[in-house]
């Protein structure tokens, strides 16, 4: 998978991959290099291996060799310069294809983040999706940059020492090797338990980090409630849970390795023992005793680092699935689609809507709006009035009925274009850690200073931008932290109107400005543009009661309609509503 990724450093990854098994190539045979030398140049034995005999010819033959011992030793300095030269290109070529992969894969899933259905953001959890994009992806990465690349190193050594140790001597290679299994299978184990640890401490780790935050983001609610001392408390018990988890997991590691040294003592002080036996009564000769020494060592460390990759190659699968999850979330179709002229006349016809659940959110909804009508929808909470506003900007596809938008069904609209027409101010007024006017001016490019006034006056927030110190350039934070609700809702006001959509939902979007504010809004919006449908969701009748038409849902269904004087005479739920807040405006 992630070698589609990989793109443009594919073959420095192969090149790195094959860097590595000449690397290990070279390293094994000097050993070989330093046995020949001892016991065929040095001493008298016949050269063994008809390879190793013509590469000594080639040098100059034994005689000569014999002579000019010191060939043997610079064959020996460039064999260990070139095994520098070829991991330093491993190191630097793997780091790069996985660096570059790592990019790739970042900028796959944030662009499809961006494209994924709105229904997902809703039900998935952001901090599991930051996860995934960020630690998932170094996982991958570093199972790239060093594990894959060491497991083949590994496996190459093993075949080809085991090879040379069973060629001179197998009953020797047996005993030479008899702990390997052991110490190959401790590591494996160890690791593979040592992960819960490693997860508590990441656990604790994230507790203490959430418990920061949590402080950090409602610092007013802490100080209100004189909880300063509480907080301090807290954190000093999940930093101490965090600390001794770490001692702990440290504790593990140091039994470990103590043992898993021992282990590789005791491997390594039979073969110096049997060796020196075996020597000692003529049956291999010095630099078999050597050779075996060498090899020993080079075998011991990568054998426990493979039974920690192979371990840890669990958590490399599960980041790639995790990652392969998102990847394969379908994405929504932006720019094929109708895009008909829009004047703003809508009409729902037998609409029923269900959420994933299966549950009907909107039942049977029939009504339209003329171009340039102002519309009130008014329900209880939870009665679907936000999920009516998500249909007509396509975030949601409808299960039955339809939706015309000037007798073009909304199914068939380019969602981009749809996106361009209807504008939706909704209840949660995000803004971006940016400058007021590049917040204002989010959904245009390249727009007037002019046309960001305009739209700020609109939204009765102009002069209070100009009280700030820097104006316009005033820089808010991640959550518009320097404005005040009402404030925050006004810029998201300016937002939407600094654009000329045809249709305009405010989704309780007003509610945080007072009643007469809110009534300067509408009507400067309306003088500004006298035919933008405009449908406004709330829970203020003051603000109903002056809207052409006024429908209220509930559970799902239209249970009244019509203006405000209709429905006072009707007598029915608004009626009811209405003489409520009427007698609690007079209190
Ligand atoms: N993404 C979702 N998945 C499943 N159910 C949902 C989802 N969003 C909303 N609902 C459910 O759909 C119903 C209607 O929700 P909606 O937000 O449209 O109500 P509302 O009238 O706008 O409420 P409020 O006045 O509180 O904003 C509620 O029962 C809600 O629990």
């Amino acid at each position: 998978m992630f070698f589609k990724f990989m793109k443009g450093y594919r073959l420095k990854y192969i090149f790195a991959s094959i860097s590595i098994i000449i690397s290990s190539f070279l390293s094994v045979i000097i050993p070989i290099i330093i046995k020949t030398s001892i016991d065929s140049i040095i001493g008298d034995k016949k050269i063994e291996g008809r390879i190793i005999l013509s590469f000594f010819n080639l040098l100059g033959g034994r005689d000569y060799l014999r002579e000019h011992l010191y060939i043997v030793a610079l064959l020996i300095v460039l064999i260990t310069a070139l095994n520098g030269l070829f991991m330093y290109i491993k190191g630097k070529w793997a780091n790069e294809a996985a660096e570059a992969t790592a990019k790739n894969l970042r900028d796959s899933l944030y662009s499809h983040l961006q494209r994924i259905y709105y229904n997902f953001h809703v039900e998935a959890k952001t901090g599991d999706l930051i996860q995934r994009c960020t630690s998932d992806v170094e996982t991958i990465k570093s199972f790239l940059a060093v594990q894959f690349v060491e497991i083949g190193r590994t496996v190459f050594m093993v075949l080809f020492i085991l090879s040379i140790m069973f060629y001179y001597n197998a009953a020797y290679a047996l005993i030479s090797i008899s702990l390997i299994p052991f110490i190959f299978a401790a590591s494996y184990i160890f690791f593979k338990k040592v992960k819960k640890q490693f997860q508590l401490c990441d656990e604790a780790e994230g507790e203490m980090s959430a418990v920061l935050q949590e402080n950090l983001t409602g610092v007013r609610v802490v100080k209100a409630f004189n909880r300063e001392e509480f907080e301090i408390e807290k954190f000093e018990e999940k930093n101490r849970t965090y600390r001794d988890l770490l001692l702990k997991l440290m504790r593990t590691f140091a039994y470990f390795w103590s043992s898993s040294d021992a282990m590789c003592m005791l491997q390594t002080f039979l073969v110096v023992v049997y060796g020196v036996y075996l020597a000692s009564k003529g049956a291999i000769t010095l630099g078999t005793l050597i050779i075996f020494i060498s090899y020993i060592g080079m075998l011991l460390w990568p054998i426990r680092q493979l039974g920690r990759i192979l371990s840890d190659m669990g958590k490399s699968f599960v980041a790639i699935a995790r990652i392969n999850e998102i990847l394969k979330e379908p994405i929504e179709d932006l720019s094929t689609g109708l895009t008909p002229n829009i004047e703003g006349n809508i009409e729902f016809k037998n609409l029923y809507f269900s959420y994933r659940d299966g549950k009907d959110v909107l039942k049977d909804i029939t009504f339209s709006i003329k171009k340039g009508e102002t519309i009130a929808i008014i329900g209880p909470t939870g009665s679907g009035k936000s999920t009516l506003a998500y249909l007509l900007l396509g975030l949601y596809d409808y299960n039955r009925g339809s939706i015309e938008l000037d007798g073009v069904e909304l199914k068939n609209i380019n969602k981009n274009y749809l996106r361009q027409n209807i504008g939706l101010v909704s209840q949660d007024c995000f803004l971006f850690s940016k400058t007021l006017k590049e917040n204002i001016a989010i959904s245009t490019k390249n727009v007037e200073d002019e046309r960001i006034f305009e739209a700020s006056k609109i939204a009765d927030i102009h002069d209070t931008i100009l009280s700030f110190e820097k104006g316009y350039e005033t820089q808010i934070g991640e959550k518009g932290v320097t404005l005040s609700g009402g404030q925050k809702q006004r810029v998201a006001i300016a937002r939407c109107v600094i654009k000329d959509y045809r249709v305009l939902i405010f989704d309780d979007s007003l509610s945080a400005v007072d009643t007469e504010t809110e009534q300067h809004i509408r009507n400067r919006l309306k003088e500004r543009s006298k035919d933008t449908t405009t449908i406004i969701i709330t829970h203020r009748l003051t603000t109903a009661h002056e809207c052409d038409r006024i429908i209220v849902l509930d559970k799902g269904t239209i249970i009244e309609m019509g203006s405000h004087d209709e429905l006072i005479k009707k007598g029915g739920f608004y009626r009811r509503l209405w003489d409520i807040q009427s007698q609690l405006d007079e209190e």
